[in-house]
């Protein structure tokens, strides 16, 4: 399994409270989860990646359970061996495009210097076409070139799982097509399994091996797409494919309500 999480959070906002409580886990390669606004799929996907503590349950990735309220496991992200790419790439703007890509490597408290020189970070600058932008600084940077050094950064500490928070919307329609077919390209290349949050149905189409819809906080409908016909599925089931598989769980009725306290 890539991921299997069985998480619960409630998060309040004066007297209202968004209640998050979602299970999922998933061998395949490429996920998407959709949903309408406040559905709860950045919180998901932070709460994979550690950077939202769950109130309950665990989140196992590739295996290695990461989180486990009951055991008192919580991983900080840095050693979840997932890697999180921001909506907005959240690129250090003090830092070139060499010092950005290799922050990742670097321990403590002290960042790259700017001559910060390492074979992996070549090997990212080559990959990606950045190695003429080296010297550059975020703010001298096109929005397709933000985003590959944000895909660099990522990539570079060897991640496990790759998750990836609407990594299109900040892209004009052309960049989007190009962007789009560089990252599908990439991900069969290196084969590295990721969950994409979208709204774009052109992201599901490509990168929906598994399509997982949230709502209100819950989990709604999953597709696979290699789904076998007759399998179940629904909010309590199982599709299976020829390589995917997807477990989905309780929907119960969560979301936005009235706090009665
Ligand atoms: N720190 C917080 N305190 C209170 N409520 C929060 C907090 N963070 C998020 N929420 C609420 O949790 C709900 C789910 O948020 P989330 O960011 O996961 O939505 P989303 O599905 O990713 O939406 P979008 O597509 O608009 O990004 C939202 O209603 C949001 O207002």
């Amino acid at each position: 399994m890539y991921f299997d999480c069985d998480i619960r959070k409630t998060l309040r906002a004066g007297k209202r409270a968004f209640h998050l409580d979602v299970r999922l886990q998933s061998n395949c390669q490429r996920t998407v989860i959709l949903g309408p606004s406040g559905s709860g799929k950045s919180l998901t996907l932070k709460a994979m990646a550690g950077l939202v503590r769950p109130d309950a349950g665990y989140i196992r990735l590739d295996g290695r359970t990461v989180f486990d309220a009951g055991a008192g496991i919580d991983c900080p992200p840095q050693r979840r061996e997932a890697a999180y790419v921001f909506q907005d790439y959240a690129l250090f703007p003090h830092l070139t495009v060499r010092q950005n890509i290799g922050f990742a490597l670097v321990r403590g408290w002290f960042n790259p210097a700017v001559a910060f020189r390492r074979e992996a970070v070549d090997y990212w600058l080559e990959t990606f076409q950045l190695g003429h932008l080296a010297h550059q600084y975020p703010n001298e940077l096109s929005g397709g070139q933000r985003q590959r050094v944000a895909l660099a950064r990522a990539l570079i500490a060897g991640p496990r799982l790759l998750l990836l928070d609407e990594p299109f919307s900040a892209l004009d329609p052309d960049l989007r097509v190009t962007m789009r077919n560089e990252l599908d390209g990439l991900q069969r290349r290196l084969r590295i399994p990721m969950v994409m949050i979208t709204h774009d149905p052109a992201d599901a189409a490509i990168f929906g091996d598994c399509i997982v819809r949230l709502r209100e906080g819950a989990l709604d409908t999953v597709e696979a797409k290699c789904r076998e016909p007759g399998q179940a599925s629904g909010a309590e089931g199982t599709a299976v494919g020829a390589d995917a598989a997807i477990r989905i769980g309780r929907n119960r009725a969560t979301g936005w309500q009235q706090d009665s306290s």
